[in-house]
């Protein structure tokens, strides 16, 4: 049993101890860092996971049942530092401050937890990504599906959704990518353990509770304005949610004034698989560079780059929304106006996450002076818009509303360049308030009162050395030498005596002390009480103000948007009604970044009647870059983007799905081959035909006849069942017939031309299947030692002879129609086709060809007799 959960024990504990006990006793899941002067110390369990974590010194102090209590500490000074690495690491953190005085307190100082930093609920700024939105989101599973909600505590932004199953959800997190998630306690994880998860008590996700926590909080009668009433499963996730933040907080929540229902089919799906594969935000292996975020993400403002983000991670399906961006994408490029546009934004800075902690009453003086900085902008901005007339930029310029009455207050109340924290004064301008300038006047005139104070004292005594001076400990004093000391007048009543000077206070310098002293206390106090008057009246208007951020941060992409498309030379997408997916010279947005040679553009043409393009051709050629390059070019026709193409016509698409590489996930304990049938299963289950569906070298994870029946029976179920437009890549050349027996599929390949024994990828795709693999020479480029080469080789003729000697006797499992047998009168060869067939051995592909083989030689045996 550990010491915390042994209640006797505490008895057992110094008074500080036991202190310690009780105040973890209410954290249990947290870490709690306990204030002990100049640290915050860690004990027992905590003590060991922050060593580890942050690798700290492990001490111990003092004992428990016998044994030294584990310690671990953290300088004060630090302490931010260190709990922005735990809070990247999922871990969450209680403050525990003393709160009693030192002076007065018998036995241990008061102490209580002050303050509670969890990963989903952070919104300081130094511990936030400026790049990436901070969620805290909430799970609960219902009768059927789930109910999903998301907060960013930093900007208010609040939404809900409900994935019909565990797929579904698997998508939706790794396009929110929560830095925590709330789930009932006694509900798996879903997807299975992850970093941050908060188990939260299941009755904080009763929809009952919930709904009245969300209508108190948003002052409505019920959540129909919301468009979720009929959803308990969303509402209760949200309720949970807002009950957590507020928890932590331990302050009201003012900006969260309602949520958003983000209806699935309001957007292309990608499933979690999809949204890894195509890089969108972080590379296979897990870092930001080399991404589709990394090229188009040139936003001038941390809220413009996070919108980005937010674009990227949720292609849109109104057409209508989608036209109004290209439409004000083309007008910047074509007015050039988005270079200035993008200068006046640079000087934004984060005001989305400022007017949050406008809301949360932790704003600091710069970020009233940035919110001022930026509310100046504002006329500029309205002005270099007004010539651009779009729907879209329209909308967004009357967003920018300048807000005159807050900007004039902001200019009134704040200096030019104030300190970091109001605690230090000197925040608030002169002239704001009669009082505060009062009491600043009086500590001011201090300096020059004593000058002549010194002056007058001088002369009425006539000591010449006289002085006048200050100390922390004693105060105002004059000072006199110790030789003159008998000169002092009758009035000066003797404070200190040093070795070779007395020191002496008058009643006037009293009367004057007590005034200075008390004016620079109470102008801080002053201050300090302006400043929370201030918040206070910038609150009503953190509304407009927030969607005047939100108007910057789309104005930033759209700016970003349009320096791309000009830099990089993309078109404007159309996107038609009629089913068809046509590319001119498409490229891919990334890998023609990376490139050190040109890139070279490749064409697609995919309409009702020809929906699949089978995709042969060797090792390296392109075929991957290909099929990537036209989920991205679909991906961003539907963030509102122009796309890396000279034309591209896009009819309705619902969802991308790619199955392409694999990794084994460890994790969940599924194979190589498991993911890959998994992925699969979910495509075959699921693409319609309005979907696009990317299938790369599927099969390969089994043994050779396995492999292809599957990628055969993948292929015509796509071809004919889903009826998606479907890229399919495949080493399988026997894929290329697939042409002759489905309608509405076609072969293409990615050429490469053979240079004596080298080979040169034109990484061209033309018609047509590929004409043989080039798997040695590639390998042969990899750095295989020549010798491996040379024995492939001889292996390789071999193997081609037996298969053309096999291919003229039939080899027994073929999957394609067997040539018309040889004529057998006797049914001998029935006979012994019978005997050389175990049952147990075959796979079900197998058994139904063998089945087709045995009735064929039935035929012919009939025939005959
Ligand atoms: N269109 C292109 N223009 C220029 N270079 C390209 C093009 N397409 C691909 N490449 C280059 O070729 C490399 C290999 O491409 P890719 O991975 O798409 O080949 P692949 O046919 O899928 O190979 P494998 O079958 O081994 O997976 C890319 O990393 C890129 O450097």
């Amino acid at each position: 049993m550990s010491i915390l959960e042994d209640k006797t024990a505490t008895y057992t504990h110094t008074p500080m101890m036991q202190q310690y006990l009780r105040i973890k006793a209410g954290q249990p899941e947290r870490l709690l860092f306990y204030r002990m002067g100049d640290f915050y110390e860690l004990f027992f369990d905590d003590a060991r996971k922050a060593a580890r974590l942050l690798n700290l010194t492990l001490t111990a102090r003092g004992q428990s049942a016998g044994e030294p209590i584990p310690m671990a500490g953290i300088p004060v000074h630090a302490a931010e530092q260190y709990l922005a690495r735990l809070v990247r690491l999922g871990e969450s953190i209680a403050i525990c401050e003393q709160v009693g005085n030192p002076a007065t307190s018998k036995g241990p100082v008061d102490r209580e937890v002050v303050r509670i930093v969890t990963p989903g609920t952070v919104t300081d700024d130094a511990l936030l990504n400026a790049h990436q939105d901070n969620l805290l989101a909430a799970v609960t599973r219902g009768k059927s599906g789930y109910g999903l909600a998301a907060l960013d505590l930093s900007s208010g932004r609040f939404s809900i959704c409900t994935p019909e199953n565990e797929e579904a959800l698997l998508g939706e997190l790794e396009r929110l990518h929560p830095a925590e998630l709330l789930v009932p306690d006694g509900l798996a994880p879903p997807g299975g353990e992850r970093q941050g998860v908060t188990r939260y008590p299941p009755w904080h996700f009763e929809p009952e509770t919930a709904f009245e926590l969300l209508t108190r909080q948003f002052g409505t009668h019920d959540l129909s304005g919301f468009g979720c009433d009929d959803l308990p499963d969303a509402i209760g996730a949200a309720g949970a949610l807002l009950h957590y933040a507020g928890e932590t907080q331990r302050t009201a929540l003012p900006h969260i004034t309602g949520l958003v229902l983000e209806r699935r089919d309001e957007a292309v799906i990608l499933d979690a698989a999809t949204r890894q594969n195509l890089e969108l935000e972080r590379n296979l292996s897990g870092g930001q560079e080399h991404t589709l975020a990394s090229v188009l993400d040139h936003t001038a403002t941390p809220m413009g780059s996070r919108c980005m983000r937010r674009w990227i991670n949720r292609p849109l399906r109104d057409t209508t929304v989608l036209q109004e961006r290209y439409q004000a994408i083309g007008m910047l490029i074509e007015t050039a106006t988005y270079t200035g546009l993008r200068e006046q934004l640079r000087g934004i800075g984060d005001i989305e996450r400022i007017i949050a902690r406008i809301a949360l009453k932790s704003a600091r003086p710069r970020d009233l002076t940035t919110l001022r900085r930026a509310l100046d902008t504002l006329p500029t901005l309205r002005g270099a818009l007004s010539p651009l007339d779009t729907p879209l930029l329209d909308r967004l310029s009357t967003k920018l509303d300048g807000q005159p009455e807050v900007t004039e207050l902001l200019h009134r109340a704040l200096i030019d360049e104030p300190p970091l924290l109001i605690r230090d004064g000197g925040v608030i301008a002169s002239a704001y308030d009669s009082e505060l300038d009062e009491l600043r006047a009086l500590s001011e005139n201090a300096d020059q009162f004593l000058v002549d104070l010194e002056a007058r004292e001088r002369e009425r005594s006539g000591i010449a050395n006289l002085k006048v001076a200050y100390n922390r400990v004693h105060g105002y004093y004059i000072e006199i030498s110790r030789g003159q000391a008998d000169k002092a007048p009758i009035d000066y009543t003797r404070r200190q005596t040093l070795k070779g000077a007395e020191r002496y206070i008058t009643p006037e310098l009293k009367n004057f002390e007590d005034k200075v002293l008390s004016a620079r206390e109470r102008s801080l106090a002053r201050e300090k009480l302006l400043y929370d008057d201030l918040l206070e009246r910038l609150e009503p208007t953190l509304d407009i103000l927030r969607s005047t951020a939100s108007a910057l941060a789309e104005l930033d992409v759209l700016c970003a948007l349009a320096e791309r498309a000009y830099s990089l030379d993309y078109a404007a997408p159309e996107l038609i009604e009629s089913p068809v997916l046509c590319i001119e010279g498409g490229r891919h947005p990334v890998v023609e970044q990376v490139l050190s040679e040109p890139f070279v553009p490749n064409d697609l043409d995919l309409t009702d009647a020809r929906r699949m393009l089978v995709i042969t051709g060797p090792n390296m050629g392109g075929k991957s870059t290909y099929m990537r390059q036209t989920a991205l070019i679909v991906l961003l026709a539907h963030i509102g983007s122009y796309v890396p193409a000279s034309r591209a016509l896009i009819g309705p698409i619902d969802r991308i799905f790619t199955r392409i590489g694999a990794a084994d996930d460890l994790a969940s304990g599924r194979s190589t081959f498991m993911v890959e049938m998994t992925e699969a299963a979910n495509i075959l289950n699921n693409a319609t035909p309005n979907s696009l569906v990317l299938m790369d070298e599927i099969g390969r994870g089994t043994s050779t006849f396995d492999g292809l029946s599957l990628a055969w029976a993948c292929a015509q179920h796509l071809a004919e069942t889903n009826r998606s437009f479907t890229l399919f890549a495949t080493h399988y050349f026997e894929l290329t017939t697939l042409p002759e027996e489905c309608l509405g599929v076609a072969n293409a390949h990615t050429e490469a031309v053979e240079h004596g024994d080298n080979v040169v990828f034109l990484h061209q795709l033309r018609p047509g299947p590929a004409s043989q693999s080039y798997g040695l020479q590639v390998a042969r480029l990899a750095g295989v030692p020549p010798a491996v080469i040379r024995r492939a080789k001889h292996r390789l003729a071999k193997l081609e002879e037996q298969a053309v000697a096999a291919a003229d006797t039939r080899q027994q499992y073929s999957l394609f129609p067997p040539s018309a047998p040889e004529i057998d009168p006797t049914g001998e060869a029935l006979v012994q086709a019978l005997n050389n067939t175990d049952p147990d051995t075959l796979t079900p592909r197998q058994a139904l060809d063998t089945l087709y083989r045995l009735r064929a030689l039935m035929v012919e045996t009939q025939k005959e007799t």
